[in-house]
């Protein structure tokens, strides 16, 4: 379980997340949308601990991130595939995670073929490394600890069709097995294809919030449409955030 509960943090005067109140659960794939500069990035940085919280709570598993004890192995977490030391290779770069974790060798491995890079791959440098094999390196390692929850920012950003497709399935057998899974994207139809339960962010402010079959069939068209509709002119002063009920009214 994720739990952000009236999250905000400002910069000076900037609101750059404000209020955000949303909960992703066990057994789901919950989609973040939003356009650039929405609060995504703040939102699951302050939910890993990352980025401090102005005012509101994150709760990851019942605590505050910083709280776990071994983070690693409850929750595994991709925000910026680039942030990977260049000069390490993949392999030595999950070791090192493996190390502190206390995961076996094996599990390097393992995640490494789960991830689709090879062995010759893995024994690259990470700074010669194309975006998808950096996207699928953070995967790998935010699957090392074999972890209870998934936060990753943009996951499929540089993914071939079908390193899109495998982590649709990666994702979707993560929750069938009772995991937990947050995850934001600029890719729509993928979101609309994987995900049960989406929270749209504009301004940082949520702009609607329920679970994708309610909110497609309430308005009766892709998910894209719905959201260009919900952030065309979300406004910083706008009033309190969109419930299930106002979100309703939107999408008509
Ligand atoms: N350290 C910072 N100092 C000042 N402003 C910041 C800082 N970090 C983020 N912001 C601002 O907060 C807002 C939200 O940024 P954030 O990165 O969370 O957006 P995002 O939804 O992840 O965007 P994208 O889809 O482009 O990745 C932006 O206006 C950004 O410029």
């Amino acid at each position: 379980m994720i739990t952000a509960d009236h999250l905000t943090r400002r910069y000076g005067d900037f609101t750059a997340v404000g209020n955000v109140t949303f909960e992703a659960r066990p057994g789901l794939v919950t989609g973040f949308l939003g356009p650039n500069g929405a609060g995504k990035s703040t939102t699951m940085r302050m939910l890993c601990g990352l980025t401090p919280v102005t005012s509101g709570t994150a709760h990851v598993l019942g605590m505050p991130f910083r709280e776990l004890t071994n983070p690693g192995r409850r929750v595994g977490v991709l925000l910026d595939a680039s942030a990977q030391h260049a000069g390490r290779t993949g392999r030595e770069a999950l070791t090192v995670s493996a190390m502190l974790m206390g995961v076996g060798r094996r599990r390097v491995t393992e995640v490494l073929d789960l991830v689709g890079l090879t062995p010759k791959e893995a024994d690259r440098r990470v700074r010669g490394y194309s975006l998808g094999m950096r996207q699928r390196l953070g995967i790998a390692n935010a699957l090392l600890g074999e972890p209870e929850v998934l936060i990753l920012d943009e996951p499929a950003n540089g993914l071939d069709p079908a390193g899109i497709r495998w982590m649709r399935d990666l994702l979707r057998d993560f929750v069938r097995s009772g995991g937990t899974v947050l995850l934001s994207s600029h890719l729509l139809h993928e979101v609309e294809k994987v995900a049960d339960e989406i929270v749209v962010i504009g301004n940082g402010r949520i702009v609607a919030q329920g679970s994708t079959e309610f909110l497609l069939s309430h308005s009766q068209r892709s998910l894209e449409d719905l959201f260009l509709d919900l952030t065309a002119d979300v406004s910083r002063d706008a009033a309190a955030p969109a419930t299930h009920e106002s979100t309703r009214e939107n999408a008509r």
